[in-house]
């Protein structure tokens, strides 16, 4: 039988990428979409690349009939969400891709958000959807909050060096260039296209990006002991994709194994040989996530880096792969599609 989706945020570009994916998954039914100034408007209208599929028209949250609905996947605006969320029948399972249930301590949410939690106990209850690391409980929650797409990104490219213990915790280094539609559909003077193409420039540099509170949480609960990482976001010029690189300070041989044997058996998680280094062009519009380590002229020091794609693994892809374990499906059900090259 199968499962009954509704996607809040349906006209934003998560949303349309969930869209996308759902297409192809033989057990997902979409029956409500939402739209906030795009209600009333039909999806094909909204999106012309969606146009051959058959789709319920887009309508305000409030108009949604929640009751035949087994999962609602909530792809509306930071703080938006939380107040959307807490209002939603309490049986419903719901994947959240806004940042407002990955901070499990309200204190650290309001740190980086500037606002109290309006849902701390939903807050505490989520859990984080980092699928490759949080299978088991992502299987039996009832919300899971997808990560940031630059979390996510360094994370896979530390994660497993810090489990493996083989670098250096207080010398990582993690940069990173993100493709314009990271920012959403919504205008903004520095997504214009004669301010961005042929440019790109960092943003939130000296420990401001809210993707820290993430790691910070994520690294140091791994460790058992504070971790900063040094971090920095660039808005690149291209739509799709990001593409990031941390230097740390250990054997690279050592690395690159930490990294082969944690993601071996994982079917999206892509280790190439080392000296091999991806490219966001190899994993556009596809769930697949390509890793690569070189050393360098400075021994005892290894260079990641992590290509994927933010709207797909870095957002709506993340959040199908949950979705696919909390309705007891393949965890790869409608995310087999190759990447679009070049
Ligand atoms: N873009 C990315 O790469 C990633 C995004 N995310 C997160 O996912 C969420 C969605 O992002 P994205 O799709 O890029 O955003 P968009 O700006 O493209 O879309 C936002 C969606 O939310 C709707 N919306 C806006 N305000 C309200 C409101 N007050 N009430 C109800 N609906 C509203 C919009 O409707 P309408 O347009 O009709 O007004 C639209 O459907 C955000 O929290 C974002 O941070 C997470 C990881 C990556
Ligand atoms: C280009 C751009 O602005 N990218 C966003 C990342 C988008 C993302 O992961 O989103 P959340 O807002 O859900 O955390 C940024 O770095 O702030």
């Amino acid at each position: 039988m199968s499962s009954k989706i509704a996607i809040l945020g349906a006209s934003g570009y998560t949303g349309a990428e969930l869209v996308r994916l759902i297409a192809t998954h033989p057990q997902m039914e979409i029956v409500a979409l939402s739209g906030e100034r795009k209600a009333g408007m039909a999806m094909g209208d909204v999106f012309p690349h969606l146009r051959h599929l058959d789709l319920p028209g887009l309508v305000k949250i409030e108009d949604i009939d929640f009751s035949g609905v087994d999962l609602a996947f909530c792809a509306l605006p930071h703080a938006t969400s939380q107040a959307v969320i807490k209002e939603l029948p309490r049986d419903l399972k719901i994947v959240d891709l806004s940042a407002d249930f990955r901070l499990r301590d309200p204190a650290e949410y309001e740190k980086w958000y500037g606002q109290p939690h309006a849902a701390v106990e939903m807050q505490k209850e989520a859990v984080y959807g980092l699928t490759e690391f949080y299978r088991d409980a992502i299987r039996s929650a009832r919300l899971v909050a997808g990560t940031g797409c630059n979390a996510a990104a360094g994370q896979y490219a530390i994660r497993p060096l810090i489990e493996a213990g083989v670098i250096d915790l207080d010398e990582i280094i993690l940069d990173l260039k993100n493709g314009v539609s990271g920012a959403g559909r919504s205008l903004k003077e520095n997504l214009l296209h004669a301010e961005l193409s042929g440019g790109a420039y960092p943003y939130s540099a000296g420990g401001k990006h809210r993707h820290l509170g993430e790691f910070d949480q994520e690294f140091s609960a791994l460790a058992g002991r504070p971790v900063l990482v040094q971090f920095t976001p660039h808005l690149a010029p291209f739509n799709r994709g990001i593409l990031a690189t941390a230097y740390v300070k250990g054997a690279p041989e050592a690395v690159h194994e930490a990294l082969a044997a944690r993601y071996a058996s994982e079917r999206f998680l892509e280790v190439l040989p080392f000296g091999a280094l991806p490219s966001t062009r190899s994993v556009g519009g596809s769930n697949f996530v390509h890793i690569g380590v070189s050393g360098d002229r400075i021994p005892g020091r290894a260079t990641v880096a992590v290509a994927l794609d933010n709207l797909c693994k870095g957002s709506s892809g993340q959040a199908m792969q949950n979705a696919n374990l909390m309705l007891g499906y393949d965890e790869t059900e409608g995310l087999m599609l190759a990447p679009v090259f070049p």
